[in-house]
């Protein structure tokens, strides 16, 4: 079996070339969509992709080009497609999601619409446990260093395929993937400049092994990728639409 990845943008926040940094994930039928930003309904109407075809979200943090769709989707859903969607959210994420994020925009108390269960099947996901989220199909997190405080989350899907969502520069991590879990590709996030923030810089990443260089393909990058399309060693740059495909075998937590 394969899993297949389309991007449906590869930018950095506050790209305007490429858009959020968010991924359509498909697996034995099973289409999962990692991050939906605020670009995400545009991009997924860019590939004629509905969002009734979506069968499940994941949330790896709570900056709006990651959950800036989230709006678009459940009034779509709810009104449109009359679906309620289902939802995998890091446990640590779920109230904030609401209280923080989704409620100003989706509460509506005249209609008795007053939580996120009203409007998604959420499926809480604690942090490093292999969980099932479809026959064969699973999914692992792990918290990443992003912003300090505000929990952010790598995932692991049928134990080698990582993608980092948000993250500095974890050395620890990428080596326990590569060499431990035998991951076989690494979706990761690129800032293209110095020094680093809250994302794992370019040159960090170069200092990493060749043969990891190979299995790692950079998202989340700026407007000016193009030019560096010379200088990222082994590595790869993700490319918004590009569909990859990766052999997969199939996993069950049992
Ligand atoms: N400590 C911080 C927090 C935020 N930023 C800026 O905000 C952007 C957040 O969006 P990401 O998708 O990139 O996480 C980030 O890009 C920074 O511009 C920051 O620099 N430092
Ligand atoms: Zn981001
Ligand atoms: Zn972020």
């Amino acid at each position: 079996m394969s899993l297949t990845v389309q991007m449906l943008g590869t930018g950095w926040a506050f790209s305007k070339k490429y858009n959020n940094t968010n991924a359509l994930v498909q697996y034995k039928g099973y289409n999962l969509l990692l991050d939906c930003g605020f670009t995400a309904p545009a991009a997924l109407h860019e590939l004629n992709i509905k969002p009734y075809q979506i069968d499940g979200v994941f949330i790896t943090h709570l900056h709006a080009d990651h959950i800036g769709g989230l709006e678009e989707y459940a009034f779509q859903m709810m009104y449109t497609y009359k679906k309620k969607p289902v939802l995998f959210i890091p446990t640590t994420l779920r109230q904030a999601i609401w209280d923080y994020s989704l409620r100003g925009g989706l509460e509506n108390p005249g209609e008795n619409i007053t939580s996120l269960e009203d409007y998604f099947d959420v499926h809480e996901i604690p942090v490093g446990v292999r969980t099932e989220i479809a026959s064969g199909f699973t999914l692992e997190t792990f918290l990443t260093k992003h912003i300090p405080d505000k929990p952010s989350y790598a995932v692991l899907l049928n134990d080698h395929f990582f993608y980092s969502g948000d993250t500095c520069f974890d050395l620890k991590l990428l080596n326990t993937l590569f060499y431990q879990r035998n991951c076989t590709a690494i979706f990761h996030d690129c800032q293209l400049f110095n020094p680093e923030t809250v994302h794992a810089t370019l040159d960090d990443l170069l200092t990493l092994p060749l043969e990891m260089q190979k299995i790692i393909y950079l998202m989340h990058y700026g407007d000016n990728m193009e030019n560096f399309t010379d200088k990222i060693g082994q590595m790869t740059f993700a490319k918004k639409h590009q569909l990859y495909s990766f052999p997969l075998e199939e996993k069950s937590i049992y």
